[in-house]
């Protein structure tokens, strides 16, 4: 089951209807037998570039934040334990909760031209749909810790030098070289595998530790420095 973001004129950034496909996709594929999800973009230049800030701007208050913010920490832990492999083909730039989305997948194919970061520092907030706590889960600490506070984009062959990127993709038949080699085990078996791993995350209480980052979003969101870093970033694209 694959799912396109398809919004490439604002570098597929997310508003609400793409994470309400977000929630659809999360619920089909829950009450189903499919083998393995796959979360993709249109075009070449972005993955996704996070949060819409045209839109998402209008979110004034912590409380204001707080929700928007919940609702895709939600949608994003039900896509991270689903029971069947979620493999994320970032095709291009992925930024912020653009960021956060590929790190709630399982496996990270990033193209030789993608540039990534968790760049939510520059914007004076952190982390916000609970990418921050599964990247603390994915990386090595010291490299996890450092790509959120150093708040910059990373190449894709520094990605998979720091274990983010699953693998760097040049050409398509990568891509097919990957799947391939997941098709040639029965799909219980990677069921089994991921259940595992969604055992491992309830009893560390992953879910707890997501809902404390939102809320710390949401607090700093509502600071000046936040809606100023946002000011200057729509300002400066628009002209
Ligand atoms: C909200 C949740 C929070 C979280 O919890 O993580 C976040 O996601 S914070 C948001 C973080 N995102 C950003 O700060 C946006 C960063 N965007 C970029 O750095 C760049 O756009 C890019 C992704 C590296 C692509 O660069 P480039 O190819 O040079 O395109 P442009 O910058 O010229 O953008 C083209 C067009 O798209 C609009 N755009 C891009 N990103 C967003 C966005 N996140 N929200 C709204 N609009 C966005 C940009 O304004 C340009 O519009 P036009 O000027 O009208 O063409």
């Amino acid at each position: 089951m694959t799912f396109t973001i398809d919004r490439p004129h604002v570098r597929n950034a997310i508003n609400d209807s793409v994470t309400t496909g977000l929630e659809e996709l999360a619920l089909k594929a829950q009450n189903s037998s499919v083998r393995l999800v796959v979360i993709t973009a249109s075009g070449k230049q972005a993955f996704c570039s996070g949060g819409d800030l045209s839109v998402f701007h209008a979110l004034r208050t912590e409380e204001q934040a707080y929700g928007m913010l919940k609702r895709m920490s939600d949608v994003l832990y039900s896509i991270k334990t689903l029971s069947v492999p979620v493999v994320a083909i970032v095709n291009g730039a992925a930024v912020g909760g653009g960021c956060e989305i590929a790190t709630a997948c399982d496996y990270r194919l990033v193209w030789d031209h993608a540039k990534c970061g968790f760049i939510q520092g520059t914007l004076a907030i952190t982390s916000g749909w609970g990418g921050g706590t599964y990247l603390l889960e994915t990386l090595q600490h010291d490299k996890a810790l450092k790509m959120l506070s150093e708040a910059k984009v990373y190449t894709a062959v520094e990605l998979e030098n720091i274990g983010w990127a699953s693998a760097v993709i040049r050409d398509e038949q990568d891509i097919e070289a990957f799947f391939e080699q997941i098709k040639k085990i029965h799909p219980d078996v990677h069921r089994a595998y991921k259940e595992m791993a969604i055992r491992k995350w309830q009893k560390t209480d992953l879910q707890e530790r997501v809902e404390q980052e939102v809320r710390k979003c949401a607090v700093l969101w509502e600071r000046e420095a936040h809606h100023g870093a946002v000011d200057r970033f729509l300002n400066k694209t628009k002209k």
